[in-house]
């Protein structure tokens, strides 16, 4: 069966060829600004809130959305990390939000993005992304490894994500130290908030920050991820649709 997953990264891979063969070299000289060290230190359960125009499960989720006024309202309200999304034929998004979202905002920047190429990573480097997601369904263990060393050696931070027992296991093994556990399956689009509890019973006490991702909605739902072991969650679709994108993100910050 092809899934969507597939479907993504077989256009994905399309794309990083003509970003090869465009041969462009990717200078910056910046220190990337730690998303990790910002959760240690937080007291509150962090918020990566997430500039999400449309989705393959959703279709257009908010189209017209500005998304440096977005992510500033992110940034002004607790937010403690903005992901924006890059990928053009399935999300609607662009590198050219990452970069006028990064030019706005202080807080650390997520690249949200199918990688499955250093290249990819040079780009988000030079773009003013400070944390790649590598997503376990997408990749096997050497590129996994290859890709988490080559963002390593930018001072970049790696969210690895992971939907099941398997992919925890790849994840904790190659001590990912910012782990996101995706509720949403995304060979089905099937999304529930029981991913999160049921991996994190059986390694919640592994060394790393988990991230509970995709189908978070209210403050209960917030308190129930913390309550299950995780430190940081990664909130779209509902800061996407919100009457008061303030408020809605004001009411995902909880204490731990
Ligand atoms: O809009 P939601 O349900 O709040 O989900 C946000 C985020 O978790 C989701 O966009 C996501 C998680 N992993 C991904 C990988 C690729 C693209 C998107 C994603």
């Amino acid at each position: 069966m092809t899934t969507i997953l597939d479907k993504i990264m077989e256009k994905k891979r399309e794309e990083v060829s003509l970003l090869k063969q465009a041969g462009l070299s990717y200078t910056a000289d910046r220190t990337p600004v730690s998303f990790y060290d910002r959760v240690i230190a937080s007291k509150t359960m962090a918020l990566i809130a997430e500039v999400k125009r449309a989705s393959p499960s959703k279709g257009d989720i908010n189209i017209g959305v500005n998304p440096v006024e977005q992510a500033s309202t992110y940034a002004e309200n607790g937010a403690d990390a903005v992901s924006v999304l890059t990928d053009t034929p399935f999300f609607k998004g662009t590198m050219d939000d990452l970069k006028s979202v990064k030019e706005n905002i202080s807080i650390p920047v997520l690249n949200k993005d199918f990688i499955m190429d250093e290249v990819q990573i040079d780009r988000a480097y030079a773009s003013g992304g400070d944390i790649i997601l590598l997503i376990a369904a997408a990749l096997n263990d050497e590129e996994m490894h290859r890709l988490y060393r080559h963002s390593k050696e930018y001072g970049l931070d790696v969210l690895v994500e992971v939907h099941d027992e398997a992919e925890m296991e790849r994840a904790l093994k190659m001590e990912a130290n910012i782990i996101g556990i995706n509720n949403r399956d995304l060979r089905t689009f099937e999304t529930s908030l029981t991913t999160t509890e049921r991996l994190l019973r059986s390694y919640g006490k592994e060394n790393a920050i988990f991230v509970s991702e995709s189908g978070i909605k209210t403050q209960e739902d917030a308190i129930r991820l913390k309550e299950a072991g995780a430190k940081a969650l990664l909130v779209g679709e509902t800061l996407m649709r919100a009457g008061n994108v303030a408020e809605a993100v004001r009411s995902l910050k909880v204490d731990l």
